[in-house]
């Protein structure tokens, strides 16, 4: 007897990193959104390497092979490249079974426009989904929380990836109130590169600015006895020199950076209507994506809405989470 095993998948295509949920597996891949490119025969680019391995490179290749991150802002930035990592992940999670083509579901920002989810829709077909299901962020964010949200009660949910914030209030399934603001992880990595050059005259690489945003990073109560070295060029005479950065600087370098997405949330909360801003008020408000982990933040969000906000367990995951839980009911046939 022949059983058809379920290939369906989960994608969380994110602009920092990329999670697939395979139905009665759960998590089954993890891995940094960049594809290294070998560029040395002109119109005919070979993928050298995807994922981690890709990421291992950036900033450190040679002329003719380029580390990119095919997805910017939440959304897909380079079309061809997105496909073929799209295809490489598809491949890798779906191992043996990949001879029954997957049904996807796959996460976009809330405010994502018609042109932008065409874009992911289409590269995940041409990578070999034999059909494609999109679901916006804060809604998978939320169900892979572990809210509730099929009730008419308020649920807040703010989602910090690598691209995006999405703000949404949630009831009864659907979006009442949503935000996406271009705010999240990768511009707290520039706002830090910016206010290093300025203030200790040195230059430091994207995955120097993370690691510190990581380690130290602080925007709330900053402790300023917690420091961390790091090297980069020293912009005055273009050697490698080491600094040593504490976690009071961090708290001012991303000073404007968190206000913009407490500030977008003090207005999705005004434009709430009464009776969900009131559950809201009493239920808090639920953090996920990688960015919601930058210490302090919560604290901070909560002293600027008077609400309680609650980060969630394994946010990084949240989305991937909630985009397995729905694969049974949006692919029920
Ligand atoms: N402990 C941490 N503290 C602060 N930031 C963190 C931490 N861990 C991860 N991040 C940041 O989280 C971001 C990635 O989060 P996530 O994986 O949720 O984003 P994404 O889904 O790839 O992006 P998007 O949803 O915008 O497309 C990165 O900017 C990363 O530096």
């Amino acid at each position: 007897m022949l059983f058809r095993m379920s290939a369906d998948i989960g994608i969380d295509l994110g602009t920092a990193t990329v999670l697939v949920f395979s139905k009665n597996k759960g998590i089954v891949l993890k891995e940094p959104s960049v594809v290294a490119i070998d560029k040395s025969e002109k119109g005919n680019d070979r993928v050298l390497k995807v994922g981690e391995e890709a990421r291992q490179m950036i900033g450190r290749t040679p002329g003719n092979i380029v580390a990119i991150r095919p997805l910017r802002d939440g959304v897909i930035s380079d079309y061809d490249i997105t496909e073929k990592m799209l295809k490489y992940f598809i491949n890798k999670a779906c191992g043996k079974r990949r001879w029954i083509a997957p049904k996807v579901a796959i996460c976009i920002p809330c405010e994502a426009t018609a042109v932008e989810r065409k874009a992911v829709e289409d590269a995940a077909k041409n990578a070999g989904a034999k059909r494609v299901e999109l679901i916006e962020e804060p809604i998978a964010a939320a169900i892979g929380a572990g809210l509730d949200i099929t009730k008419a009660s308020g649920n807040m949910i703010i989602d910090i990836g690598g691209g995006t914030t999405d703000i949404a209030v949630i009831s009864l399934g659907g979006m009442v109130v949503r935000q996406s603001i271009k705010v999240a992880g990768d511009e707290f990595d520039e706002t830090i590169i910016k206010y290093i050059r300025k203030k200790h005259k040195v230059m430091i690489g994207e995955r120097t600015a993370e690691e510190l945003k990581i380690k130290i990073g602080c925007v709330f109560n900053a402790d300023p006895e917690k420091t961390l070295e790091v090297r980069g060029r020293d912009l005055l005479n273009g050697l490698p020199t080491n600094i040593v950065v504490n976690a009071a600087e961090m708290q001012e370098a991303l000073k404007e950076a968190v206000y913009t997405i407490a500030e977008s949330t003090h207005s999705v909360l005004e434009k709430t209507p009464p009776e969900l801003a009131s559950d809201i008020a009493e239920k808090g408000i639920v953090m996920t994506g990688g960015g919601a982990l930058l210490e302090g933040l919560d604290k901070l969000i909560e002293q600027y809405t008077n609400v309680p906000v609650y980060v969630a367990e394994d946010s990084i995951s949240c989305v991937a989470y909630g985009t397995g839980k729905v694969l049974d009911y949006i692919f029920e046939d």
